[in-house]
């Protein structure tokens, strides 16, 4: 039986790995300003240039002394002078005396401990110390990071964290690699354009802009092809311009079974399908393949269907794609609030809720609408509950939960 067959439904797994196999992964780079790096894959990796921090300094606003200065019953010390963030890290504390110092100010030679003001008793030329713990209040030099260690590797991707820590090196440009480009298009004589007043019959296209923003979000470089008509012409014309001029095409729409779903054959006819058919629900008829060379994925038209599929199947190999190293989703195991009493042939990706219960203790709730042509219950949702196929669940079983913070991000 061929993979196209009907019969055949895949798994999940399987249709991750054979997309992953259909995409090939980029390999041209380039250098960005990191201020226009955010969400871009680092094509190399990264080694530290400088120690962080690269003095001794201050981790509190206080007073630098030597701990072996305030033996009883001798409490107080002469304040020698004042230190502050930015000045020369080449001042010496004087024998028996302290220095005022305020935080991130480099430790003076002979100091060996900060005691934070809250704790003194302070006056002009004098200083007395309620409490003081020798080393306390000190960041060591290269205590975070040390000249020449691994900062980041090829692959990661540059979230706001990872942008800081570049930025704490001093580096203003990074080698990424280029975005790929997607172009969308979606499928469908229904469909209206935004802004257009509805004529009898169509419905507003949702799915180019929900998937717009979730793949632009993910970093990649997103184009708009004008909405393609039920008519195999049409879509065999439609996909041949747009794999001229992308690396991967997303449709959705137009991949049942209906006598006006074109994509699979306009596929067949320019390339080759690879797969069709995933037990997933919602999104069961997602199919992939290729437009001459240009990698195709075809999403359900269902708005909450193409946006399940593009997450939880298409993103980990467009992000793999990518050069990306870490494109699996995290599922944490919480206590379900609902009871899940009929087994699915499909995995069911439910739109999911986490709310407090009154012990205190977190569970998940579902929406009630799980329609996959629905997408408020998305909105309304911060995850997806992910039930195998043919599996149940009782109210407290621990169920599989996806964040979409994680997913989107
Ligand atoms: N006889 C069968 N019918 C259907 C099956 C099946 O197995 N046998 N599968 C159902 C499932 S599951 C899904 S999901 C849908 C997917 O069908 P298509 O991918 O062919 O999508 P369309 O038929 O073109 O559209 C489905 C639905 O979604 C609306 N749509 C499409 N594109 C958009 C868009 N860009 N924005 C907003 N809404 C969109 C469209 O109007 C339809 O209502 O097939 C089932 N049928
Ligand atoms: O896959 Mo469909 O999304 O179940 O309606």
């Amino acid at each position: 039986m061929s993979v196209c067959d009907q019969g055949a439904l895949h798994s999940i797994e399987q249709a991750i790995s054979a997309l992953k196999s259909t995409l090939k992964r980029q390999t041209a780079t380039q250098s960005l300003a990191l201020s226009a790096a955010h969400q871009h894959i680092l094509a190399r990796s990264v080694y530290a240039q400088v120690d962080v921090p690269q003095w001794d300094n201050s981790a509190m606003d206080g007073y630098a002394l030597r701990a072996n200065d305030l033996q009883p019953p001798v409490n107080s010390l002469p304040l020698a002078g004042r230190i502050a963030a930015g000045d020369k890290p080449e001042q010496s504390l004087p024998a028996g005396q302290c220095m005022h110092i305020l935080t991130g100010a480099p430790v003076p030679l002979g100091a060996d401990t900060v005691v934070a003001q809250e704790n003194c008793n302070i006056s002009p030329k004098q200083i007395q110390f309620n409490s003081c713990k020798a080393g306390s209040n000190i960041r060591r030099r290269g205590e975070e990071i040390e000249q020449g260690q691994l900062l980041l590797e090829a692959g990661t991707r540059l979230r706001a964290q990872e942008i800081g820590l570049l930025a704490s090196q001093g580096f203003a440009e990074v080698e990424v690699y280029t975005p790929l480009r997607i172009g969308l298009i979606s499928s469908g004589n229904e469909l209206c354009e935004l802004g257009q007043p509805l004529k009898p019959g169509q419905i507003y296209d949702i799915n180019s802009h929900s998937l717009s923003a979730l793949f632009t979000g993910l970093g990649f470089t997103v184009t708009h092809y004008p909405k393609m008509p039920d008519d195999l012409q049409h879509n065999i014309d439609s996909l041949a311009q747009a794999s001229r001029e992308q690396d991967v095409l997303i449709s959705s729409g137009g991949v049942s079974v209906g006598e006006e779903d074109h994509l699979k054959n306009a596929v067949s006819a320019l390339g080759q399908l690879n797969l069709w058919r995933v037990a997933i629900q919602p999104g069961k008829p997602l199919a992939f393949g290729s437009v001459s060379d240009t990698p195709w994925i075809g999403l359900p038209g269902n708005p909450a269907a193409a946006l399940i599929t593009a997450l939880i199947i298409a993103r980990p190999a467009l992000l793999h794609a990518q050069g990306a190293s870490n494109c699996d989703h995290q599922t944490l195991h919480i206590p379900a609030a609902f009871d899940w009493e009929k087994p699915r042939a499909r995995q069911q990706y439910l739109h999911a809720r986490l709310a407090l219960q009154d012990n205190g203790q977190l569970h998940v709730e579902i929406h009630p609408k799980q329609s996959s042509a629905m997408l408020s219950a998305a909105s309304w949702a911060d995850g997806l509950v992910e039930i195998k196929p043919q599996e149940t669940v009782e109210k407290d079983d621990l169920v599989g939960f996806v964040g979409y913070a994680g997913l989107l991000g």
